[in-house]
């Protein structure tokens, strides 16, 4: 999968209009920030090179321009209330991907978000959702599509956390009603709720969702949007990519919704694009927002690897988590292979949680996050890294999509991902502080053989990676 191509392209075209602007290196970050807002219509082929999308307002005093608060993005298109909640628990200024993509959104275009992990993609499509829902209606208005049962929970409670009602506000204004439907949890429930008043707003597992669908518990009839998060990811899964187009045209048709597509990576965006009209999973005018395009992992992301032999891999980690001090960290382990699994092998995890009990001596917690615990105990994991004093998470790749740790400060990989878009999201649980300015890391443990497959992850992903020595 060659995703740099791909990724280049908008800059190729910019560069063509702007002949004297051709970049001398990738890497060159004043030529980044430049970049950074590029917007092509590529349905049409127009390149629409648009160096400050947004508006820009001037402040009443001076008359000077200054970046628009998110409140002053949204205001006429959000509830006060929303505003209020947003503000009071610390939205106040837009990232990037806010500020180039709101106002595009509040004039009812479909939309490819494609902005760094840890972005605030998430606010963002709330802020859309609730911009057009209506609370005194009855009926299910916006649906978030995520892979998993622990990004729906987050998705849930960032969504809960906005519409709840603002300190200090009187009167008996109807909030909005959002409901998790998610993989594990037990349908029954829901199924009363939705007889009973069925809720604005619904975050669903792609599975869970189409057998309430199937069994005609609900339509998507009255859908106003609809929000695909971690869109590459559905579209890869053999699982789900089947009943996610079925969701996109059978069940609900594109000219009665908003449809936005959300992820870090949409590897071949272009095909992707092309892809969304003529399925008519989106309306022919769909808009590509893609912020820092030859960036696309934060730049306070530090990635470092050092070499040793299998045998050591342990003891290196054990060093590493010695001399980095991390406040939190994450150790990614492959998932075990079924050939493994049929000969009995005690899963790496598993060795790994062992190893670090006995040898670790330091003040993190240690706890584990993989796909063959049951929902449960997954949840309760989640739970101790949320109440946050530190700990290490000894974690699959079940932890490395759109699961947001703000505190993490380092990541291992124990294992290689295995390919450069599983290496961006693992990377991408680190640095989700948007506005701070504090450098995290990345640290991949490698056997002599795996050196060539972590510079073609470089290549790929446009990153230096600096070998530490032991
Ligand atoms: N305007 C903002 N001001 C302050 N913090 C913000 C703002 N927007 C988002 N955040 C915070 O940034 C963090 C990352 O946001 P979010 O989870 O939406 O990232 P994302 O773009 O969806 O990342 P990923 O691709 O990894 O899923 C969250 O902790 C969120 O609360």
């Amino acid at each position: 999968m060659d995703t740099r191509a791909l990724s280049l392209s908008p800059l190729i075209l910019h560069s063509f209009e702007n002949p004297t602007c051709i970049p001398r290196s990738h890497n060159n970050h004043h030529f980044v920030r430049l970049f950074s807002s590029i917007h092509i219509n590529r349905v049409s082929k127009t390149p629409l090179a648009i160096q400050n999308p947004s508006p820009t307002i001037p402040t009443p005093d001076n008359g000077k321009l200054t970046t628009p608060t998110l409140k002053q993005l949204c205001q006429t298109h959000v509830p006060d209330q929303i505003l209020l909640r947003m503000e009071e628990v610390g939205y106040v200024m837009p990232t990037e991907v806010q500020r180039q993509a709101l106002p595009r959104l509040f004039t009812g275009r479909d939309c490819i978000l494609h902005a760094q992990t840890g972005s605030g993609k998430t606010l963002t499509y709330l802020l859309l959702i609730y911009s057009i829902i209506n609370t005194r209606k009855s009926a299910v208005q916006a649906l978030v599509l995520v892979p998993t049962r622990e990004l729906g929970m987050q998705v849930t409670k960032v969504a809960r956390i906005l519409a709840a009602k603002p300190t200090g506000v009187e009167g008996e204004q109807k909030s909005c009603t959002i409901m998790a439907l998610l993989d594990g949890g037990t349908l029954r429930r829901q199924k009363t709720w939705f007889k009973a008043e069925p809720p604005a707003v619904v975050v669903a597992t792609v599975g869970s969702l189409c057998q309430m669908l199937e069994r005609q518990l609900f339509s998507l009839g009255t859908l106003r949007v609809l929000v695909v998060d971690e869109v590459d990811f559905l579209f890869n899964s053999s699982k789900q990519a089947s009943s996610l187009r079925k969701i996109l045209t059978t069940y609900s048709s594109c000219n009665n919704r908003q449809t936005v597509f959300a992820s870090a990576s949409i590897p071949h965006h272009n095909r992707f694009l092309h892809d969304a009209v003529q399925q008519k999973w989106t309306k022919r005018d769909v808009i590509h927002i893609h912020v820092s395009p030859v960036e696309p992992m934060p730049s306070r992301l530090y990635h470092r690897f050092i070499v040793c032999d299998t045998k050591r891999k342990l003891q290196t980690l054990l060093s590493l988590i010695q001399s980095d001090a991390p406040e939190s960290g994450i150790i990614f382990v492959g998932e075990q292979s079924e050939k493994s699994k049929k000969a009995g092998n005690a899963p790496s995890t598993s060795l790994l949680i062992d190893f670090l009990k006995a040898s670790y001596h330091g003040s993190l917690d240690i706890l584990l996050l993989e796909d063959d615990m049951n929902f449960n105990s997954r949840a309760a994991s989640l739970l101790e890294v949320r109440k946050g004093g530190g700990y290490l998470l000894v974690a699959t790749d079940v932890a490395a999509r759109g699961v947001d740790f703000p505190e993490m400060t380092h990541i291992y990989n124990f294992d290689l991902p295995k390919n450069a878009i599983d290496y961006l999201h693992r990377a991408g649980r680190t640095c989700r502080k948007p506005f701070s300015d504090i450098n995290c890391n990345v640290t991949s443990i490698i056997v002599p053989e795996e050196r060539f497959v972590l510079q073609r992850y470089e290549n790929e992903l446009m990153f230096v990676c600096e070998e530490l020595i032991p």
